[in-house]
């Protein structure tokens, strides 16, 4: 059995930047992620560009993650992809992270499970896996020129629709409420852009060649029970996503929890439990920022404490030196290109 100093659980930028942290103060370290790619919910916004990340000049959500990621693994932590932790137990001083796959032993935990385990909720009429359906934005290029049908519920809908726009074809959007209920701002730039809104109506039957792709959709309205098809190219849906929180009910260990989807902790990362930890999204606390640069800081803040608690004769802060060893190759060739 292998011995971590720590175990991270969760691979999107808290837990990435905690890995990157780790390996700063030479800690061994292993980082766990249930999906099988890393960067957490920044997944659900590839096509954003993201504005408020300090010294970061605005980037698309997905380039920053590539960025993230490569930051995190600096150190060569070890990786487990497509694992999902089910439950944490203590023996002695070791935890022990059970996943369906195997036991992962470390001297402290942290927890960077962000808003858990995201799934895209589905209709059930999109059951079977169909080739041209959705469920999360694909870089705008990708759509040009086609025809899209957006369905679903809340802003991301719109706000979908407002970035396929300018590239696709035709945008029809199909909603179950009544337009009223738009924000006045968006609905004027939905019609700017020409975007159809299909009020009160549901998707009742898909029309789906041998490819296993939608040729086109049946919906009906739910006022005057007219029905219509719309040919289609690609399909979009959004109505949510469900949240799997289940490892912090699992675990026999008094976590303290607030609504059951956050751990109740400190701003360094310090839990009810001795030697778990929490960063990023999953903790409340009062000064909690549930944004990336928030999950740096606490990511920052929390591993000092680790390493504290894993060797309680080691510095308060890490020394963040050029001379790193790991640094010393990357310095000259990030020199190279200045001269
Ligand atoms: C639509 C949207 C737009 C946003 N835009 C911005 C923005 O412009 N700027 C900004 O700063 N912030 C933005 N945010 C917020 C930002 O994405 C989050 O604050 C950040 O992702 C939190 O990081 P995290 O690592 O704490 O959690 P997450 O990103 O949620 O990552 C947690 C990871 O843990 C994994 N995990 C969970 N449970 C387990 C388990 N049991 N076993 C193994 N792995 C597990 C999950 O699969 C996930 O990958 C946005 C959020 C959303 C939803």
């Amino acid at each position: 059995m292998e011995i971590y100093d720590v175990t991270i659980i969760g691979g999107g930028p808290a837990g990435l930047y905690a890995a990157f942290y780790s390996g700063l103060r030479e800690m061994k370290v292993k980082i766990i992620e249930a999906q099988p790619y890393f960067g957490g919910k920044m997944q659900l916004y590839p096509d954003k560009v993201v504005w408020d990340v300090g010294g970061q000049p605005p980037t698309l959500a997905c380039k920053l993650i590539d960025q993230i990621v490569r930051q995190g693994l600096t150190f060569n932590p070890t990786i487990a992809l497509n694992e999902k932790i089910t439950c944490i137990e203590k023996r002695d001083d070791l935890f022990i992270a059970h996943s369906q796959k195997e036991a992962h032993y470390s001297k402290a935990i942290i927890l960077a499970i962000g808003g858990g385990i995201f799934s895209p909720q589905r209709l059930e009429i999109f059951e079977n896996h169909l080739e041209n359906v959705h469920y999360t934005l694909k870089p705008p290029s990708y759509y040009k020129g086609k025809n899209i049908i957006i369905s679903g519920k809340g802003s991301s809908v719109f706000d979908w629709a407002i970035a396929l726009a300018e590239v696709a074809s035709t945008v029809t959007v199909i909603i179950s409420e009544d337009k009223e209920k738009i924000n006045a701002a968006v609905y004027q730039q939905l019609m700017d852009l020409s975007v159809c809104i299909l009020e009160h109506t549901t998707i009742s039957e898909l029309e789906i060649n041998n490819d296993q792709r939608i040729t086109a959709i049946k919906c009906e309205d739910l006022k005057s029970k007219e029905s219509r098809s719309i040919s289609t190219d690609e399909v979009l849906i959004n109505l949510g996503y469900n949240r799997d929180f289940t490892l912090l009910s699992n675990s026999q260990l008094p976590i303290q929890t607030v609504e059951n989807s956050y751990v109740e902790g400190q701003p360094n990362g310090v839990t009810s439990v001795p030697g778990l930890f929490a960063i990023g999204d999953i903790i409340k606390h009062n000064a909690k920022i549930n944004m990336i640069t928030g999950a740096f800081q606490d990511a920052a803040n929390t591993v000092n404490m680790v390493k504290q608690f894993v060797d309680p004769s080691a510095r308060k802060t890490a020394m963040v030196s050029t001379h790193n060893s790991v640094f010393k190759e990357r310095n000259k060739e990030i020199r190279r290109t200045l001269d």
